[in-house]
């Protein structure tokens, strides 16, 4: 927490304390005014002192609450402000390093909106705690006191009666609300998770005319979350009737109380103004105790999803063990894949006892079966997941002892699917890089064929490229992550079906210049389209997540199995596609 934050918390307490202090001061200045006006007038018509001063007094503690009441809006605000920006980095911070595997339980609707119903509980309980609950204590308190020095006893045991009642009421009534809030919560996270879900995918939706498919479970979720919120206010205005049962009871009672003390002469006027006025005046801050302990159950449970992802585990590698990593990998590595054994689920292996090395500096080639486990071994390299079993070494020391950010700042990666960042072209070719001259960017942007697409446009490297960069073609998105891998200039290239979506002549320039850049790096490159990596140093051929065999392009051919099989099959294909 930061000093000024500290500092606004502290003046804003300060100020409740105070407001309080004032409200509960405010009816016994009056009760001296009234009894100070009723003892002069008795005695020798009204004195001025014996009225002035109490009056003063009065009128001093009122403007002053009302001053307190103008001012700590704003001091709460920037609180509030404060802390929701820290709350809001927090979760960013914690979210961008879950592990993918619990990212990929929940829609990303849902995680946001986790955060929105955090925020407006963290708000929620902000304000009750210091503009509710701490100057209606401080007022009670001193209500208390001067009701004590007032020598009521009858009239002390009522208020103690009354506050019990309520805070009995409020506290059964809490309990059930915390539990009809987290329906509504999990009903609310649904219904954003829905409609999220469908923006994203409104392209989809439209072309296979699922709209109305969307429609309707946006509506059910939507009918879920209208009877969880039903099921809120049927508890809530039940413990609200209790509570204005008691206030009916207490008022009687007080009254009836405080007026037979007048005859029988053991209170004065004042007294009884003072009585009557200190009832409602209690009632009041016990009503605002009991709606702010109907909305502090409410943030309570509004908080609890923000919570969960907060308690979340980080992947591990970028807490304490990092302090400890060798630094960013300059040259290029051995990678040493040894015994690794990794499936997503338990009992489902997709990768199997895998040993693999791969020299420094060399090029090697994983190909296969679609599912056979490739891309998984670029996951696992990445550190997005963890092998059950095995490891990884580079340069004979294990990934797990690097620093995550250390470990991928030495990789440059192009992924298989390229959604891009809702910013320009320039933004997102330099991404991760602190500082970039534009000169390396356009150099990077040529090198990957994309500096005639930028060109075209109006905006040029300035153009946005929309959310998941959808106003870029695939094959445009594909030659900007590759741009991005090139700027990166790292000592290992992980390139997984870097050319998939380009035509041969610009596959061709590109992987020309990969070739260029990765000349003194470790490249992992996995790929389809076997012409694309027939000038490996190496070919793996993967299949359910074991080696079926090794070798370069012409001894895997001479081999005659899978991958000679695949090879004749693409060529036929091609042929095919040429002859029509
Ligand atoms: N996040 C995930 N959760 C569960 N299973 C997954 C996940 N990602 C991939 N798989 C499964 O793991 C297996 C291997 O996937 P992987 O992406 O490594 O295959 P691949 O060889 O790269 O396939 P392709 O050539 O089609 O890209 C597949 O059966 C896939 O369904």
């Amino acid at each position: 927490m930061d000093k000024r934050l500290r500092m606004y918390i502290a003046a804003t307490a300060g100020l409740a304390i105070l407001g309080g202090a004032m409200a509960a001061l405010a009816p016994l200045a009056l009760k001296h005014l009234v009894d100070g006006a009723a003892g002069s007038a008795a005695v020798s018509g009204i004195s001025l002192t014996s009225v002035m001063v109490p009056g003063a007094i009065y009128i001093a503690v009122l403007c002053g609450n009302r001053l307190i009441g103008d001012v700590r809006p704003v001091l709460v605000n920037e609180v509030e402000q404060r802390l929701m920006k820290a709350l809001r980095r927090r979760f960013v911070e914690h979210v961008l390093r879950l592990p993918l595997a619990s990212l990929l339980r929940q829609r990303s609707g849902e995680l946001q909106h986790s955060l929105d119903l955090g925020i407006t509980g963290a708000q929620l309980l902000l304000t009750h705690l210091i503009s509710t609950c701490v100057p209606v204590a401080v007022e009670l308190t001193v209500m208390t006191m001067v009701l004590v020095q007032l020598g009521q006893p009858v009239l002390i045991v009522l208020f103690g009666l009354t506050a019990v009642g309520y805070l009995a009421v409020f506290a059964v009534g809490s309990m059930r609300i915390t539990r009809r809030i987290s329906a509504v919560t999990d009903a609310s996270i649904a219904v954003h998770g829905q409609l999220a879900d469908s923006l994203t995918n409104v392209e989809t939706l439209r072309c296979f005319g699922a709209e109305s498919a969307a429609e309707e479970a946006l509506t059910r979720a939507s009918s879920r979350l209208l009877g969880a919120w039903r099921g809120y206010h049927r508890v809530s205005t039940g413990t609200a009737l209790c509570a204005t049962l008691i206030f009916g009871v207490s008022l009687t009672a007080c009254i009836a109380t405080a007026a037979g003390s007048v005859v029988s002469g053991s209170l004065s006027i004042g007294g009884l103004v003072l009585s009557s006025v200190y009832l409602l005046q209690m009632m009041r801050p016990l009503e605002i105790i009991g709606s702010a302990a109907r909305d502090l159950a409410r943030a309570f449970g509004f908080v609890q999803p923000l919570l969960h992802v907060l308690r979340e585990q980080t992947e591990p590698g970028h807490n304490a063990e990092t302090t400890s990593t060798p630094g960013r990998q300059r040259s290029a590595p051995c990678i040493r894949f040894e015994g690794l054994t990794f499936g997503y689920e338990p009992g489902r292996p997709v990768i199997r006892e895998l040993d693999l090395e791969i020299p420094a500096g060399s090029t090697t080639a994983i190909v296969g079966p679609s599912g056979s486990g490739k891309s998984s071994l670029i996951r696992l390299m990445l550190r997005l997941y963890a092998p059950q079993s095995g490891r990884i070494l580079l340069d004979g020391c294990p990934i797990d002892a690097l620093g995550v950010a250390d470990l991928r700042s030495s990789i440059a990666l192009v992924p298989q699917d390229t959604p891009l960042l809702h910013a320009s072209i320039a933004t997102n070719i330099a991404l991760g890089r602190q500082s970039t001259e534009h000169a390396d960017i356009e150099r990077a942007a040529t090198a990957a064929q994309l500096d005639r697409v930028v060109e075209s446009l109006p905006s040029r490297y300035a153009t946005v490229v929309g959310e998941r960069g959808l106003k870029l073609s695939g094959g445009e998105r594909q030659r900007l992550a590759i741009a991005r891998a090139l700027l990166r200039q790292s000592a290992i290239f992980l390139l997984d079906e870097p050319t998939s979506m380009l035509d041969s002549k610009t596959e061709s320039a590109v992987l020309q210049a990969i070739r260029k850049v990765a000349a003194n790096s470790t490249t992992l490159i996995v790929a389809h389209r076997l012409s694309t990596v027939m000038d490996a140093d190496e070919i793996i051929v993967l299949d359910h997540g074991r080696i079926l065999e090794r070798g370069t392009h012409t001894s895997l051919l001479a081999q005659g199995g899978l991958y000679c099989q695949l090879w004749r099959r693409q060529m036929d294909g091609n042929s095919a596609g040429q002859e029509q």
